[in-house]
């Protein structure tokens, strides 16, 4: 027997509820292979057997009442999920099948309501779409397509305002949230928006965003939808909040389309499915992220380390630390003042741009972006709650550099999407600085995110201490900020030389 430790990999399980697919292109072929992609045990409850081709829907061959039930009965003790992905419901004992688990389902379920085919052939029997929203306070999202959203809204679907009309429906109907997807938008009107990009709207009772992707050349997109509600019910059943499973099931679904591949067959050269392969680690695969429609504005910020990394980075709450660290070698620092207002607020601000100046360090004012642009600061450093109430265009015409706070998947999206000077990760372990909700992320996933965007400096901050310097310099990450380390420590000025001389090293 072999002395290795053994690391046991426990996979959490996701359903897919679904019909199968013959040709190995769309349904529940294509939902296995998303969710596996992001680390997940695919179950199959299989709902028809198609049969299909590269033409289309030759045959849908429903399973009965007691052949879908029967697979949830062998499930349900045993293989219990953490995420449902529900598709082809193509018959009214489908959709009962289903309703009858779900009676004391608590968990998760991405619906994707698949009515048509690509080629508008309707795949569900009289009765199945009006029930549909009997499924609707058991449905975390629904994902329809412009189409769909239509059918199952009576909503004529033909601009912004009526795809937020037709999202809004299916709230008040109980969903928890919707996204229409995007890829049939050429068949409305949309304002302002520019070619060649695909958008999907995000609505729940608390939040709305676009997510807009560049739309690729392929022929090769059989299995679209089914890939991207798997992949969120994937990331949901992975504990990620939606707003990041959506991102997430994006990003999977852009590495499927530029991975897809072609088939041969008698008839020379045939559409192939999509391919999702592995967790998404490629930049443009991360969508860009608004609060609206139209195209995301393109700033351009400053870069911030082009002749040296940021290096140890201590926020600070007032000017006179600048006066105490920076003679050390200090470059880069921030003054987060939380506790002052008006002249007071306004008169830190003005000392510490003058000290920075003097000791030519990088100077980032938290929040107060306006009297950063006053004083010239080097730059500011902004949260994204900050950003609704923020003239991010200002910052950047004003030439100051912009730092943004990432804590999530759904915000690394949006700060990509303004492409800021650095992008911080946080909090990277427990701290005691700030009241969070986010759980600390650890070194693996400041590595993740720093390998997905890997054209911006990235700064780490969250409970590093002196312990914890050397493995988060090991990362290869720009700067280091810390409040405690250096402000709470007893000899401030000897932590901050022995952090200098380890970042050096
Ligand atoms: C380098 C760095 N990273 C993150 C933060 C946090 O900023 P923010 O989200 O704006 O929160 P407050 O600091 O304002 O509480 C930061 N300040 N610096
Ligand atoms: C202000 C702040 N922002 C964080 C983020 O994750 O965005 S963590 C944090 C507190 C950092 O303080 P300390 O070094 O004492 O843990
Ligand atoms: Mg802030």
């Amino acid at each position: 027997m072999s002395n290795k430790e053994q690391t046991i990999d426990v996979k959490p399980i996701v359903w897919t509820v679904a019909g199968s697919d013959t040709a190995g292109l769309a349904g529940q072929v294509a939902d296995i292979r998303a969710m596996e992609a992001l680390n997940t045990h695919p179950c199959m409850i299989t709902t028809a057997v198609t049969a299909q081709n590269n033409q289309g829907v030759v045959a849908l061959n429903a399973l009965s009442y007691e052949q879908i039930n029967s697979q949830f009965e062998a499930l349900k003790n045993q293989l219990q999920p953490e995420a449902i992905k529900v598709g082809l419901l193509p018959t009214v004992d489908a959709l009962n099948a289903l309703s009858g688990f779900l009676q004391d389902y608590q968990g998760q379920l991405v619906l994707d309501p698949v009515l048509m085919s690509s080629s508008g052939k309707l795949l569900v029997e009289e009765g199945v779409m009006e029930r549909y929203p009997s499924l609707f306070s058991k449905t975390t999202l629904i994902t329809p397509n412009i189409p769909e959203l239509a059918a199952l809204t009576g909503i004529n679907v033909c601009d912004e305002a009526s795809i937020k009309a037709a999202a809004d429906k299916l709230l008040e109907q109980g969903v928890n949230a919707v996204l229409v997807k995007g890829g049939h938008q050429e068949t409305i009107e949309l304002d302002d928006v520019g070619e060649g990009f695909v958008h999907d709207y995000f609505v729940s009772q608390s939040q709305s965003f676009w997510l807009h992707q560049e739309k690729q050349s392929t022929e090769n997109t059989r299995g679209t939808g089914c890939v991207l509600a798997s992949a969120i019910a994937a990331a949901l059943a992975q504990k990620y909040s939606l707003e990041d499973a959506v991102v997430l099931g994006k990003m999977l679904l852009n590495q499927a389309l530029r991975n897809g591949y072609s088939l041969t067959s008698e008839q020379g050269l045939q559409k192939g499915p999509l391919k999702p392969l592995a967790w998404p680690q490629e930049t443009g695969d991360v969508p860009l992220l608004t609060s609206n429609m139209q195209n995301p504005q393109k700033y351009q910020f400053p870069a911030c380390d082009e002749d040296k990394p940021l290096g140890l980075y201590p926020v600070v709450d007032r000017a006179e630390w600048l006066e105490r660290l920076l003679p050390l070698g200090v470059t880069t620092i921030q003054l987060r003042v939380k506790d002052l207002e008006g002249e007071a607020l306004e008169e830190e601000i003005r000392k510490a741009v003058a000290i920075a100046e003097a000791h030519k360090a990088r100077l980032f004012i938290n929040d107060y972006w306006q009297l950063a642009i006053k004083y010239n600061a080097y730059g500011v450093h902004l949260g994204q709650e900050d950003l609704e109430a923020t003239d991010v265009s200002a910052i950047a015409d004003a030439g100051l550099r912009l730092g943004l706070s990432t804590h999530c998947y759904y915000e690394v999206a949006r700060a990509h999407t303004i492409k800021p000077s650095y992008l911080a990760c946080g909090p990277v372990y427990h701290t005691d600085s700030k009241d969070m909700p986010w759980i600390p992320h650890g070194i693996d996933n400041l590595m993740k995110w720093q390998a997905l965007l890997p054209d911006y400096p990235w700064v780490a901050i969250g409970g590093i201490n002196l312990e914890r310097f050397p493995r988060v310099v090991k990362t290869g990450v720009s700067g280091i900020a810390m409040i405690s380390a250096i402000t709470q420590a007893c000899d401030s000025e000897a932590i901050t030389k022995t952090m200098l001389e380890l970042f050096k090293a």
